[in-house]
């Protein structure tokens, strides 16, 4: 594979989107163009080709999806073309083009039925339409790319470009006397900064291809995720009026419509083999996060 020069970002404005865009962008070596929704339709085959017309890329990253998991359980044909064929028609623009693709992916395509850190070669078995929808497109992709693609699977992500499940508990405990989250399911957080400065590791492996895992180390229930941030956050000298997370049970969330995987914690050993770098622990990444957050 040729060195990385051009780099193309498709869902710029999106929460990892933004992060790869910003530290790329940073970088002289790089020539960067992120692409928004507002240019590029994943489920409108059309504006994929008109977006992408005319760009040389030696590299793109699709970082676009349909990312609310009970939406696509109501829209799944949304959700197919979105998570799938779209990705699908970007893998077939870089085959034309002889580039690489890397596809982000996530946890929730694994079933999640028994406790443990999964590998990349663990069995796959979605429980909704969105998992299943992520898992067709990272068929999709591999299959037309080959050796070209690369897929990584991330879990939890949380950073500045958009609000997720730290700013929802940080919220929650400065209005609130009493917090809850479940404590019945477990995960890895990712810190979408981590994971940009990561990926930029696995890229520079001219030969790495197929499929990674790729998020901070160490795995914890939703309500573990949520104390450490009221934790961090006493830390930091914020006022709460909350400080202890009481742990409820994932069946007892009414509101969720698609069911969710229990156990989709994943290992990270494959991209330490393959880079050198092990992911430091979500704890300190939550701490950087929360610490930059409040100095804002
Ligand atoms: N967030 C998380 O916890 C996790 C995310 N992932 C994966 O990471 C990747 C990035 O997710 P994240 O940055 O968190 O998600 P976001 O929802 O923050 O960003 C996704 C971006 O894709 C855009 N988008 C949605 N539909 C389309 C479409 N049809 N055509 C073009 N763009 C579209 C969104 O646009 P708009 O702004 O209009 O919504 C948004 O800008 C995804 O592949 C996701 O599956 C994996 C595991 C966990
Ligand atoms: C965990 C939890 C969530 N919520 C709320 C927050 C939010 O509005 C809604 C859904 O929460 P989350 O977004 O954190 O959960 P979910 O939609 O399951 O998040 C998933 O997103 C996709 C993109 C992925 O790929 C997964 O890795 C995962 O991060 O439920 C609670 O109110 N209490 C809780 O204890």
């Amino acid at each position: 594979m040729a060195e990385t020069k051009h780099i193309i970002v498709v869902g710029a404005h999106g929460r990892i989107g933004s992060a790869l865009v910003r530290r790329y962008s940073a970088n002289p070596d790089y020539q960067v163009t992120g692409i928004g929704r507002d240019s590029l339709d994943l489920s409108n085959p059309a504006s994929i080709d008109h977006a992408l017309a005319g760009l040389d890329f030696d590299l793109l990253i699709n970082a676009a999806a349909l990312t609310n998991v009970d939406y696509c359980e109501q829209h799944p044909g949304e959700a197919q073309s979105a998570n799938c064929s779209g990705p699908k028609q970007l893998a077939e623009i870089c085959a034309e083009r002889g580039a690489r693709m890397i596809h982000i992916s996530t946890d929730y395509v694994f079933g999640g039925d028994t406790p443990g850190m999964r590998s990349e070669d663990d069995a796959t078995a979605p429980t909704g339409v969105y998992g299943q929808s992520k898992l067709d497109g990272e068929h999709a992709v591999l299959e037309v790319l080959g050796t070209a693609g690369l897929v990584v699977r991330t879990s939890w992500v949380f950073g500045p470009d958009r609000p997720s499940f730290p700013d929802m508990i940080l919220q929650r405990a400065q209005e609130n006397d009493v917090l809850e989250a479940i404590g019945d399911k477990w995960s890895c957080p990712c810190y979408s900064e981590d994971f940009a400065e990561y990926l930029e590791l696995l890229f520079q492996q001219k030969d790495a291809h197929g499929v990674f895992h790729l998020c901070n180390s160490g795995a914890c229930s939703w309500s573990e995720y949520a104390q450490q941030v009221v934790d961090i956050a006493t830390d930091l000298g914020i006022a709460l009026r909350c400080h202890s997370v009481t742990p409820t049970k994932l069946a007892d969330m009414d509101r969720f419509v698609a069911p969710r995987p229990v156990h989709t914690a994943m290992a990270t050993v494959k991209f330490h083999a393959a880079t050198g770098c092990a992911p430091r622990d979500w704890q300190s990444a939550l701490r950087d996060y929360l610490t930059a957050k409040v100095s804002d």
